[in-house]
């Protein structure tokens, strides 16, 4: 997918996938780690199954959209494990970034944290409002029923076959959950292949009859649903699966295809790769009799804790008037910071660090800013590139309505947020929706938002055309969207990042 600054979703997404090595994302599935009696992936995989199983492939609705937050009180989706995925993936979206997305991002995890392959991850589910129909397949149920309920979801027989092994590697069978399946001679979780890694053990235990899987062997036949579903076929596709090659690939497939199955009225985006010449953190506020402009430029590197020789120079242009010569107005970077790259994106892509060029540049006040652009060079023999959003330059859209990092505080009792608008009258109306990690109103975990209304702020006074707003903001703060009408102009100002340096 090709990143377009500013896109909030990609960036997000990017994020989560491929900065930092201790990422919930990258960190809580890492060597297949284990929880509750079976593993963190088999719980994030499940989960996802359990939000697809209400897809309706003719009707075109339901599969990921994170409905399953509203489905768990049912019997069929029984099981701690979905309570604690939920909760997992609390403090990670946005109001850009949806759970039903990091629902569909813990099976990529929860594949490549059990040493499995990676799976291409394309962003952009809906979240739905309601419970999905109760159509999750269970294991009393007969052969034909599950065929018929994964035909509806838009797997045939054979992928049916594949898609159950394969989801089924990554954990097993919860006597608390399942008292009739893991009968009280068992042990209080019985694993569907052993040891639990992503492999297709399953297959060969299953081909050889030395599993222990109570869905295949289990003392009750009539919940013997895995043995029914991979013996359906007079096992030609266990066996084409006994090949480690085959069931990696089809594995890939088969979960790409099963968090890709959204609602025929939601569009995903391309694949999401590491975006480079990643640009974050801009900030655009009054300073001093000048306006401050902070952004970072990111870009990609695969060398192991070197610092490169790279140097970067920011350009901008005015947004009225002349002040900037022709070539524009420019400033080095004045730090360099690193962020060390995710697992994935080092095995994927071979980056093992992303240096952060940031910038700190001083605004002429009257001219302000219209749009910013790069120019990378690499000091390596290769020429100096401009890096400008594809062409598009990254445009500053106002300078009416910004949120003002100098004059916000941060102390331990709090954070008070600062907004500048540059309008004299004192009584614009500011308002913020500010994304909270959990909502306490909500019957399951789910992030709140929450409006703020900020007021004119007397420890402030007007400066440089701009009069200054303030208010608390919650404690738990994600992230915020100021909005405020100036003139008769609604602006709104998104805030991902409080804090950047060069404040
Ligand atoms: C006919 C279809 C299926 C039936 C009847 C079925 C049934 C079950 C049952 C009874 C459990 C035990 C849950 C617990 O003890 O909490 C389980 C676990 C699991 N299922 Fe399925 N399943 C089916 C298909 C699938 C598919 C297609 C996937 C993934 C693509 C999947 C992924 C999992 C995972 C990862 C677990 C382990 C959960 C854990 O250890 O916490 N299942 N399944």
């Amino acid at each position: 997918a090709v990143f377009n600054w500013p896109d909030p979703l990609l960036d997000n997404i990017d994020d989560q996938l491929y900065v930092d090595r201790f990422s919930p994302i990258s960190f809580a599935t890492l060597e297949c780690a284990g929880r509750d009696l079976t593993t963190v992936a088999a719980q994030w995989m499940r989960l996802a199954f359990h939000d697809f199983a209400t897809h309706d492939s003719e009707a075109g609705t339901g599969g990921l959209d994170a409905s399953i937050v509203f489905e768990l009180d049912r019997p069929q989706n029984i099981g701690m494990g979905q309570r604690r995925t939920l909760v997992d993936f609390l403090n990670s979206p946005t109001e850009y970034v949806g759970m039903a997305d990091m629902i569909a991002m813990g099976v990529v995890s929860a594949v490549f944290g059990c040493g499995g392959p990676v799976i291409p991850f394309r962003a952009g589910r809906i979240d739905a409002t309601e419970a999905g129909p109760e159509t999750v397949p269970e294991p009393q149920q007969n052969l034909t029923s599950h065929i018929d309920a994964f035909k509806r979801m838009g797997f045939n027989e054979t992928e049916m076959i594949g898609l159950l092994a394969c989801g089924h590697v990554l954990g097993g069978v919860r006597q608390a959950d399942f008292p009739l399946i893991v009968t009280p001679n068992l042990p209080t979780g019985v694993a569907f292949q052993a040891p639990v890694t992503f492999n297709n053990s399953i297959v060969h235990e299953y081909l050889d009859s030395t599993t222990i899987n109570v869905l295949e062997v289990g003392p009750n036949i009539t919940t013997r649903s895995d043995l029914r579903i991979f013996s359906s076929d007079g096992n030609v596709t266990m066996k084409r699966l006994a090949s480690a090659d085959v069931f990696n690939q089809e594995c890939t497939s088969l979960f790409e295809r099963m968090i890709n199955t959204v609602p025929s009225t939601v569009t995903l985006t391309d694949p999401v790769e590491p975006i480079n010449y990643k640009v974050s953190g801009t900030m655009l506020y009054p300073r001093d009799g000048s306006l401050a402009f902070l952004a970072t430029l990111r870009i990609l590197d695969s060398s192991f804790f070197e610092k490169p020789n790279t140097t970067v120079t920011m350009f901008w242009k005015e947004r009225q008037g002349t002040f900037c010569p022709e070539a524009g107005c420019s400033v080095e970077s004045f730090q360099l910071d690193y962020d060390i790259a995710s697992l994935m994106a080092l095995d994927t892509y071979g980056i093992f660090q992303m240096d952060l060029f940031r910038f700190n540049a001083t605004i002429d006040l009257n001219t302000s800013i219209s749009h910013f652009w790069f120019v990378v060079d690499p000091k390596n023999g290769s020429a100096p590139f401009i890096v400008d959003n594809h062409g598009a330059n990254f445009t500053i859209d106002q300078d009416v309505v910004l949120y003002d990092a100098g004059r916000s505080s941060f102390t331990n009792s709090g954070t008070v947020m600062v907004v500048a608008v540059k309008d004299d009258s004192g009584n614009t109306s500011v308002t913020a929706n500010t994304m909270v990690s959990g909502n306490p109103l909500a019957p399951w975990p789910v992030n709140g938002t929450v409006t703020t209304n900020f007021a004119l702020d007397a420890s402030h006074p007007p400066a440089d055309g701009y009069t200054f707003y303030s208010s608390p903001i919650p404690e738990k703060v994600l992230s915020n969207t100021i909005h405020a009408t100036v003139a008769g102009t609604a602006h709104s100002v998104w805030v991902p990042v409080l804090q950047v340096p060069g404040i």
